[in-house]
């Protein structure tokens, strides 16, 4: 298993789990079953423990003898005893516990609709919410949750009446009254009810997966009609819609969850109700234009030391240049559809890569110094010949270390205009009179080689990105909280913006609030669209994260918007 472990933890903690005498004791028995299984032993006689304490009787009747002494006391110890009696409900494939017989109908007054049903109840809840009939005043079974144990019985529904439960008349009782007698049961628990008149639904919606986009605490939640029937979730869950009959309230399990009894979701109507409701001022401005500082790139080699093709990013918003305001370049493609976006729930399926087909374009967006480039640049270190980046293009002049379609893809500024009309680009920004841009197409050639590609974006672009074509995994890089933003970044050097006397600097307290307030507003208005978030406080384990995600995404199924399918 060696070569899918990378994390020290996982591994000690599968050894550990190897090594238990427990496990050990489990396989055994397994590999026992396994063997008789197959000879499939019949009992020879279901009775053993009758015939043992027959036997017994009559031992003792017999003259003492040092035989007999012995097999008296054998079968007279409480685990011969205790192992002949397991026998014997192997022997009859007696498994299921026993209910008490039903109690004699004496009431002759009671409709002869009145039905009598008995549940067994195992610590597990009933999967069933009740209210009180608004016309009738009858307390009446509101809802019964998928793969619950009274979904699973069968015999109860929606819609029915309940009139007594273990004996307890139900008429003058308020549902809170009568949720500590169902809690409290155990075991067999006797309902009398009058079925329902309401017709069963066919459940044809259960293959509806969606990725909810928001979290969701029921115990914080005033309106659910049941706390204790809710399903708590946060953003990026995947949850299977088990029911979609009630418009308020989804019934959805967790895919993950080992438990596949449903729980109360708000529906999308409800959740998008709630959203528009208590919309964030943000969510009405009008679109504004976002103003992106351009920056030379050459001081990244300076910095860091180290070149890779493409990596370098020349048009990214940039606290450097912050109050440089004759550095700003417009970004055209700043129409962000995702302001008006509200955030319920978007529908997913199950996405393998088919052997041949490109990789996932990976797209990272993030605050402005928050690790960006340097999370890609691992990566690319990490893996030169999987990982690639797109080319960027310049209308600026080829310096004498560069190399055309490596470093950049240098065309006149006729042509990259040309390309902006026809909307060739990703990004684009100006600097120094000179354009800079990220073009659809130097994307797709990474991909044609077969390579996962690392972009960058700012998240408004990802939009244009979102697309059956590439399939993005957007992975939002998140700054941890100020604390320990100014401890891991307190030897850092960044690049000074241009009125500075010094060309690089340390991290400014301004520097860590904007990434924090920057960061914020990203999740608020694009989060819906993030399928990964990595928080970059220690900058090995934000990679080491990175990458497992990555590899995971590669091998394992994922899920991708049903749009795309
Ligand atoms: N977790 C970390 N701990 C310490 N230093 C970090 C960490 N992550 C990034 N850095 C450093 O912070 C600086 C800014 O990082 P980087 O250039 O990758 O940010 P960015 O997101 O690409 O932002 P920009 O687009 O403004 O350049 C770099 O010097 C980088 O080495």
């Amino acid at each position: 298993l060696e070569p899918y472990m990378d994390d020290t933890e996982e591994s000690s903690f599968l050894q550990d789990m190897l090594m238990v005498n427990s496990l050990h004791v489990l396989i055994k028995l397994h590999e026992r079953l396994q063997r008789f299984g197959a000879q499939k032993p019949a009992p020879i006689q279901d009775h053993a423990e009758q015939l043992a304490r027959e036997i017994m009787k009559e031992l003792h009747t017999l003259e003492a003898r040092p035989e007999i002494s012995e097999l008296i006391h054998v079968l007279s110890k409480p685990h011969v005893q205790d192992l002949l009696s397991v026998h014997d409900t192997v022997a009859q494939k007696d498994y299921e516990p026993k209910l008490p017989p039903l109690a004699a109908e004496d009431d002759e007054d009671e409709e002869d609709s009145v039905r009598i049903i008995q549940l067994l109840k195992s610590k597990e809840p009933l999967g069933a919410t009740i209210k009180r009939d608004q016309t009738t005043g009858a307390i009446v079974v509101a809802r019964i949750m998928r793969g619950g144990a009274a979904d699973r019985s069968g015999l109860i529904h929606e819609g029915d009446e309940l009139r007594e439960v273990n004996g307890v008349p139900m008429e003058d009782k308020n549902p809170e009254e009568i949720i500590p007698i169902l809690a409290q049961s155990d075991g067999a628990v006797t309902f009398k009810v009058i079925p329902g008149t309401k017709d069963e639904l066919e459940a044809d919606d259960t293959e509806v997966f969606v990725r909810a986009l928001f979290d969701y605490n029921p115990k914080e939640d005033p309106a659910i009609p049941c706390k204790d029937a809710g399903l708590e979730f946060g953003r990026g869950d995947v949850l299977q819609i088990l029911s979609q009959e009630d418009d308020t309230w989804w019934q959805a399990r967790r895919i993950g969850d080992a438990n596949f009894r449903a729980g109360l979701i708000p529906s999308r109507q409800l959740q998008e109700r709630r959203v528009a409701l208590q919309r964030p001022e943000v969510l009405f401005q009008t679109s504004r234009a976002l103003k992106i500082n351009a920056e030379e790139d050459a001081d990244y080699v300076a910095i860091h030391g180290i070149q890779i093709a493409g990596l370098r990013r020349s048009f990214r918003l940039s606290k450097k240049d912050r109050r440089s305001q004759e550095m700003q370049a417009k970004w055209k493609k700043c129409e962000a559809d995702g302001e008006n976006h509200i955030s319920s729930y978007q529908e997913v399926v199950p996405y393998v890569r088919e052997p041949g087909e490109p990789y996932r374009l990976v797209l990272l967006a993030g605050p402005s110094g928050v690790g960006l480039t340097e999370l890609k640049r691992k990566l690319l270190l990490s893996d030169p010949e999987h990982f690639g980046v797109a080319v960027p293009h310049t209308t600026r002049e080829r310096r004498r270390h560069e190399r055309e379609g490596v470093d950049y893809q240098f065309v006149s500024k006729h042509a990259f205009e040309k390309d902006i009309l026809d909307q060739k680009f990703i990004e684009y920004g100006r600097h120094g009179g000179n354009y800079y841009g990220t073009s659809l197409d130097s994307v797709r050639k990474v991909l044609a080689e077969s390579k996962v590609c690392l972009l960058d974006v700012e998240p408004h672009a990802v939009k244009l990105l979102y697309t059956t074509e590439f399939k993005p995994y957007v992975t939002f890089v998140k700054p941890p909280a100020i604390e320990q933003l100014r401890l891991s970044r307190r030897k850092v050097k960044i690049l000074a913006s241009c009125d500075e006397p010094m060309p690089t600097r340390t991290f400014m307290e301004a520097d860590f609030e904007d990434m924090i307030n920057n960061a914020q507003d990203m999740e608020d208005k694009y989060g819906y669209l993030f399928e990964k978030i990595i928080i970059n406080d220690d900058l090995a384990m934000a990679f080491t994260e990175i990458r497992a995600e990555l590899k995971k995404l590669e091998k394992e199924s994922n899920w991708i918007p049903k749009i795309w399918a």
